[in-house]
Order: C-alpha cells, then sequence, then structure tokens
C-alpha cells in the first residue's frame, strides 16, 4: 500500500525503504521528538518530503491531488481540531470537504454513542472536554470512510477504561470496513491488543543517529 524511498524530511528522519501492506494495522513507537508525527504528516502529504518519495498504491503522493489523498488517508492529529459550531456541524465538516454524502441524524447519533458520547447532536462543541473532543474527532474520521486512517496518539486525553472502549470500537469497525490504521500510541496495552505489527522511529531519526556517531 504505502512504498517508501530513501524519504528524508529536513534533518529529522531518514528511511531508506519501507513497505507497509494493505489492511495493516501497526503501531508506531520511539522516543518523543524521534519524528512519529512527522512521518504521519509525510504519509499524508501535509508535509513534502525533502527527498526521497512515499507512493500510496503505485502513485507518489506528490502527483496525487490532495482532496484525493484527504479522501483515501485521514490524519486524526493529537489534538483534535474542533470549529465554531455544534457537534453535528463537526460530525459533518470533513465529508462537507471530501465532498460525500451526509448520513440521517441517526446514524450520527449511532456514531456518538459507539464513541460513549452521551450528547444532542445540537449541543455547542465548546461546552465537550479534552477528551470528549478527541472522540468526537475520531468518530469524524470514521464517517469519512478512509482507505488508511493515521491516529497521532488516539486515546491521550481518555481514562483506561474509557481508550479501552473507544479503541475497541475503532478496531472493530476498521476490520469489519477493512481499512488500515498507524497508530502513534505510548499505550503498550494498545498497541499489543490491536497492532500486528510495530514500527520503531527511533533508529530513522536523523540527528540522534548523528549525534551518535560523533
Ligand atoms: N516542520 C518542522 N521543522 C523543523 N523541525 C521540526 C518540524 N516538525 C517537527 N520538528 C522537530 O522534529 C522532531 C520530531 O518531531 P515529532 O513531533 O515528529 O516527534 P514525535 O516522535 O511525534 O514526538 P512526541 O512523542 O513528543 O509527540 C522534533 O525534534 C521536532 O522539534
Amino acid at each position: 500500500m504505502f512504498e517508501i524511498r530513501d524519504l528524508r524530511y529536513k534533518d529529522i528522519i531518514h528511511i531508506p525503504s519501507m513497505n507497509i501492506p494493505s489492511k495493516s494495522i501497526i503501531s508506531i513507537v520511539g522516543p518523543s521528538g524521534s519524528g512519529k508525527s512527522t512521518f504521519l504528516r509525510l504519509l499524508t502529504h501535509l508535509i513534502t518530503p525533502t527527498k526521497g518519495k512515499v507512493l500510496y498504491h503505485n502513485e507518489d503522493l506528490k502527483e496525487m491531488d490532495p482532496i484525493s489523498i484527504r479522501k483515501k488517508i485521514l490524519m486524526v492529529p493529537q489534538s483534535p481540531v474542533m470549529f465554531d459550531g455544534t457537534i453535528k456541524d463537526n460530525l459533518l465538516i470533513g465529508l462537507k470537504f471530501t465532498e460525500q454524502e451526509f448520513p440521517e441524524d441517526n446514524r450520527l447519533k449511532e456514531i456518538l454513542s459507539m464513541f460513549r458520547l452521551n450528547k444532542e447532536l445540537a449541543e455547542d462543541v465548546d461546552h465537550l472536554s479534552g477528551g470528549e473532543k478527541q472522540r468526537l474527532a475520531l468518530a469524524r474520521s470514521l464517517l469519512m470512510y478512509p482507505e488508511v486512517l493515521l491516529l497521532d496518539e488516539p486515546t491521550s486525553a481518555l481514562d483506561d477504561d474509557t481508550a479501552e472502549s473507544i479503541m475497541s470500537s475503532v478496531m472493530e469497525y476498521v476490520k469489519q470496513k477493512e481499512m488500515s490504521v498507524l497508530m502513534v500510541t505510548h499505550d503498550e496495552e494498545i498497541a499489543e491488543k490491536y497492532a500486528e505489527d510495530t514500527i520503531d522511529m527511533g533508529p530513522y531519526r536523523l540527528t540522534e543517529k548523528r549525534d551518535e556517531d560523533e
């Protein structure tokens, strides 16, 4: 699915070669500052490589139309982005952007309850806690039904019980829809339970490598 060739971003990371197969569930680990978020941003072409390329199903991300990339490869950042307005506005905004059809309110309510959000669709997002916003951002991303979901510490604002229940719902959905997931997580339990493979960013971190060589 992803094929990485001599990928370099500034003096931060260098990945000589890597293949990530379709329908994989992979955890991305590494110390703070090792380039985990940078790697996810490269995979969805939010940033452009300094050198080398990322191919998605044999097509260079650089050559692909940005809207088509967003439809297929979706990143949920560490701090969820919320837009002024209601929960419903925030669920639909991604679909608007990628020009997808809007589901019925009942479907939206279903997805809220899957994320343990017992809220009205008309409620203002300003009233939500950090953890609730994180869950709403995850719900929004699943509604967009991408081929690949890139999750940057998806449960960082959640307590252990909620994190476990949310990840179990996300993974059930992802497997049913045959989506792929690459997730940065510090939660070893979640990584062990759900990931089929792990990418350690440590060896790809450039500056630290250089320090080691000195
Ligand atoms: N656009 C940029 N330009 C220059 N340096 C950057 C840029 N983005 C990130 N960095 C630096 O690159 C390094 C890797 O950052 P990144 O956020 O990818 O790490 P991370 O592994 O996700 O860290 P954490 O676990 O702390 O979230 C950091 O030292 C950061 O300061």
